[in-house]
């Protein structure tokens, strides 16, 4: 991968080639303390009704994207723009309230807690009740399995089942893209296959959602773009269906021989 000089410049997503990207990172430099940069001029854009995923190897950088989108990190240099408006340095609070969520990597419900509490923990900074019955019954109606479970300690779900939770909570706030950091970590495959369904329903819905994952061809298999991120850096990038069927990211990424491309 290093070899190749420059990135594969970014597609479109089929559903909406021309549309203005709803997350926009430019030549990002980010990285932690004193310590190496970690994104090294980071450039990736999500654009509406689409799901975009970061894959690459072990700590290639694919969650510091998600901190400085989700403003945990401050990045030294770049730009984050967020439907238009340049949104660099501001805090995670301001982030959410400009359009971004973020369901971080782990389990992040509290299990001594209701499954409507956890939920309605995403309309804490929503004042108007009609808006927050207005926002649970869209995301009952979207997993309704949190509907069905509502009363129940959170705690008494699966691992699966808690995620569900959490892209709830985060679609409270009527979010424009979602950030999700690894969601099918240490769940089995039958969990993760509806996980990845979940994620297709919140882009279907109108949320974009830019995803990163270990699971790389899994991911890839639920995205509309795929980004390989190498030395701090997207390497290549484009429609998922091609990043899956491309030798050389099967051979080194994806564990194998490429997807057949009927
Ligand atoms: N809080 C932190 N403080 C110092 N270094 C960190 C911190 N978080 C991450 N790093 C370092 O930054 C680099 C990139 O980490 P990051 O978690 O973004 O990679 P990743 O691609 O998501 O990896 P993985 O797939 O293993 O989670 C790694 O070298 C990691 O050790």
């Amino acid at each position: 991968m290093a070899s190749e000089p420059e990135p594969v410049p970014a597609a479109a997503p089929a559903s909406s080639p021309a549309a203005e990207p709803l997350l926009r990172l430019t030549d990002v430099q980010a990285g932690y303390g004193r310590a190496a940069l970690v994104l090294r001029g980071l450039s990736v854009t999500v654009a509406p009704s689409s799901v975009v995923c970061l894959v690459g190897p072990n700590g290639a950088g694919k969650s510091t994207v998600l901190k400085v989108a989700s403003g945990m990190l401050k990045p030294r240099s770049g730009q984050v723009v967020v439907d238009g408006v340049d949104v660099t340095g501001r805090t995670p609070q301001q982030l959410l309230a400009s359009g971004l969520s973020h369901v971080p990597q782990g389990h992040s419900v509290f299990p001594e807690m209701t499954v409507a509490e956890n939920v309605l923990l995403g309309a804490y900074s929503v004042r108007d009740r009609s808006l927050v019955a207005e926002r649970t019954e869209f995301v009952t109606s979207l997993f309704p399995l949190v509907g069905e479970r509502w009363g129940a300690l959170a705690g008494a779900l699966s691992g699966g089942q808690q995620k569900q939770v959490e892209f709830a909570r985060s679609l409270m706030v009527r979010p424009k893209v979602v950030l999700l950091d690894e969601p099918s970590m240490g769940l089995d495959p039958k969990a993760t296959a509806i996980v990845f369904e979940q994620v297709q329903r919140m882009r279907d819905a109108g949320t974009a959602v830019l995803l990163v994952e270990q699971n790389a061809r899994r991911a890839l298999e639920a995205a509309d773009v795929g980004c390989v991120l190498d030395l701090g850096r997207v390497h290549i990038t484009g429609p998922a269906p091609d990043l899956l069927a491309d030798p050389r990211l099967a051979q080194l990424y994806l564990g194998g021989r490429p997807k057949e491309v009927p």
